[in-house]
């Protein structure tokens, strides 16, 4: 018999009148949409979700005023601008400044894996043998309630030391080793909502709640089993100005005086992943000097945001996107200048994915898989980057190797390798046009791979291999990108000798064509089960837009966005 009084908001929250609680357990303001369960329910607490309910308040005008002005930026672009180095903050550029000291607990980052934050590849992942294991909400990780929240438990367990999973089929069990890779999280963009849990009647920051519900349950254990009195660590992923870098710096402060800790204890690395931030990349670490370590280069973003930064630049397309790797110009430039500023200012820079995957049943295909991800890791490391990122737990190996035997013998080459000569990279070099040729092929696979990305991403699966290749939603974007500036300026596909100009007429038949494809390929059942066409007519719908939007997962998000009790609207 229950024996305490009880209301439904007008979605599954249930408050506590009297005794004994049922629901989630919230504090004034905050509504909880998603499914109630009771593991989510020690994640999310009346405390925690207190914590991340006043980050919200603190920060949300100021998250609102920096997206405002991508708008505002955006319409420069669109008008005929160019990215570039802001005069006004020439004085932080030419100052001479350093970031904190490197922790010692990070002082090697020679190979970092990343994964979505599912149970099993956590436990893989920091098993792995890799330094870092970047644990992700954001690219790799489909973000449903379920995956989210399970994410949040999956975490708190691993930072316990506590993490076990039990492959029923296999009959396996998975554990910690005694040695494992150290713990970096890596938060949603700034512009994503978490539509399950409303704040003051508006969905929640994605990743303020991240951070919030991360850092809330685990800040103190990690202190003392991984952080050697410092952290927790984290990855902030598609900034676009320093002023955004300005509001995690506030936020980090504002949860190390909440926690009591010293300001300093939260460190942070930030991707380089969109064109204006490769101007910024001196005020990004200025802003966040006292928690950074360091920049890296998420390459598969970049690309993407070059593309959507020259929407409106018929003179900048790509050509396909195969052939848009980092030895192009402006790829090389980024990664150099990115590792001449890191090490000037005394923090690691970061290099990037290679997106081949062990092929297992095909031995001479999986060596030349391997043979090209040593390459870009020689080319990494001899360039100076500290370290990398693999995306398998089988590149480790052949990833480790190339940094070791190339950083002789020091955990990283902040010193070593300072990179004078990168210090004249101009803004042209940074935005030169790629070169190479448009193909019927690369239309092709860009829709065939932004197709079935999107059929698993709306079934939970934020990262895929398709073709041999990891795919995730960077590089799912460049695939739509790509496609739509093809459309949008009618290009000749010049490279196949063809000819031929990509117009809606062409773009449809490939659509059918390459659907009838997926479905030989992933055989008629899984077809027939999968959200393919829903995906088709998603993907069908972002390539052809009159106008650009900013970005596919937002998009998308609606269709996993699963209010409880089912049916109530949704976003
Ligand atoms: C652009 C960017 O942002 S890059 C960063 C974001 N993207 C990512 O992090 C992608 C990470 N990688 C992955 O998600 C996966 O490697 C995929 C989806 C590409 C391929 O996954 P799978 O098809 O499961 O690979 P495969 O079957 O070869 O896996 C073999 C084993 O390795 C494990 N594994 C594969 N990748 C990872 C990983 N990244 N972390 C931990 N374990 C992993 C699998 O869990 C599996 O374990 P098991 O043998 O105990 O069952
Ligand atoms: O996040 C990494 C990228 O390449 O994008
Ligand atoms: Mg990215």
């Amino acid at each position: 018999m229950v024996s305490f009084e009880t209301f439904l908001t007008p979605t599954n929250t249930v408050q506590k009148k009297s005794s004994g609680i049922i629901g989630y357990d919230v504090p004034e303001g905050v509504d909880i949409r998603g499914r109630y369960d009771p593991e989510f329910s020690k994640i999310l607490t009346r405390d925690a979700l207190t914590f991340v309910a006043d980050l919200q308040r603190e920060f949300r005008n100021h998250i609102k005023y920096a997206m405002e002005c991508r708008r505002e930026a955006k319409m420069r672009y669109n008008n005929g601008s160019l990215p570039g180095f802001d005069p006004a903050t020439k004085y932080i550029r030419e100052g001479e400044w350093v970031c904190a000291p490197v922790p010692h607990a990070v002082a090697d980052r020679r190979v970092e894996i990343t994964g979505p934050v599912e149970r099993k590849m956590v436990i893989n992942a920091l098993n792995s043998g890799a330094k870092v294991f970047m644990a992700d909400f954001e690219d790799a990780l489909s973000p449903s309630w379920e995956n989210l929240m399970r994410g949040h438990v999956n975490l708190r367990d691993a930072v316990n030391g506590t993490i076990t999973f039990h492959d029923q089929a296999r009959n396996k069990v998975y554990k910690l080793n005694d040695e494992i890779a150290k713990l970096f999280v890596r938060p949603r963009g700034w512009h994503l909502p978490e539509a399950h849990i409303f704040i003051d009647g508006e969905p929640a920051t994605g990743c303020l709640v991240d951070f919030g519900l991360y850092f809330f349950h685990n800040y103190a254990n990690f202190r003392k089993t991984q952080g050697q009195g410092l952290g927790p660590f984290f990855y902030l992923p598609k900034m676009e100005h320093s002023r955004e870098a300005r509001i995690w710096n506030n936020v980090f402060e504002r949860a190390e005086r909440w926690a009591g800790i010293e300001k300093g204890s939260i460190r942070a690395t930030v991707l380089i992943e969109t064109l204006p931030a490769v101007f910024q990349m001196n005020e990004i670490l200025y802003e966040l000097r006292d928690h950074s370590v360091g920049l890296n280069c998420g390459r598969w973003d970049y690309i993407f945001s070059y593309v959507k930064t020259f929407q409106a630049h018929p003179d900048r397309l790509l050509p396909d996107r195969v052939q848009v790797g980092m030895a192009q110009h402006f790829m090389r430039s980024y990664s150099d200048l990115l590792i001449h500023t890191c090490h000037k200012r005394g923090v690691h820079a970061m290099g990037g994915m290679a997106a081949q995957i062990p092929i297992r049943d095909d031995r001479a295909a999986n060596e030349a898989a391997l043979e090209l991800v040593r390459k870009d890791k020689l080319r990494e490391v001899k360039a100076g980057h500290d370290g990398t990122w693999a995306a398998h737990p089988g590149l480790i190996p052949a990833c480790m190797e190339v940094f070791t035997n190339n950083m002789a013998n020091a955990p990283n080459q902040i010193h070593s390798m300072k990179r004078p000569d990168a210090s004249v990279l101009t803004e042209e070099d940074l935005l030169q046009r790629p070169r190479g040729v448009r193909t019927m092929e690369g239309l092709r696979l860009n829709t065939r791979v932004g197709i079935q990305y999107l059929a698993a991403w709306m079934t939970g699966a934020g990262s895929v291999p398709l073709y041999n290749l990891m795919e995730d939603a960077a590089t799912a974007e460049i695939s739509r990108v790509q496609n739509w500036q093809w459309l949008k300026y009618g290009v000749e596909l010049d490279g196949d000798g063809l000819g031929v100009k990509v117009n809606l007429e062409l773009f449809g038949r490939v659509v059918e064509e390459e659907m009838a494809r997926i479905e030989r390929e992933v055989g008629k059942e899984k077809f027939k089960k999968g959200m393919y066409k829903e995906a088709c007519k998603l993907f069908t719908r972002q390539c052809t837009a009159p106008v650009l939007d900013d970005f596919l997962t937002l998009d998308a998000y609606n269709n996993i966005v699963m209010y409880h009790p089912i049916g109530s609207s949704r976003l």
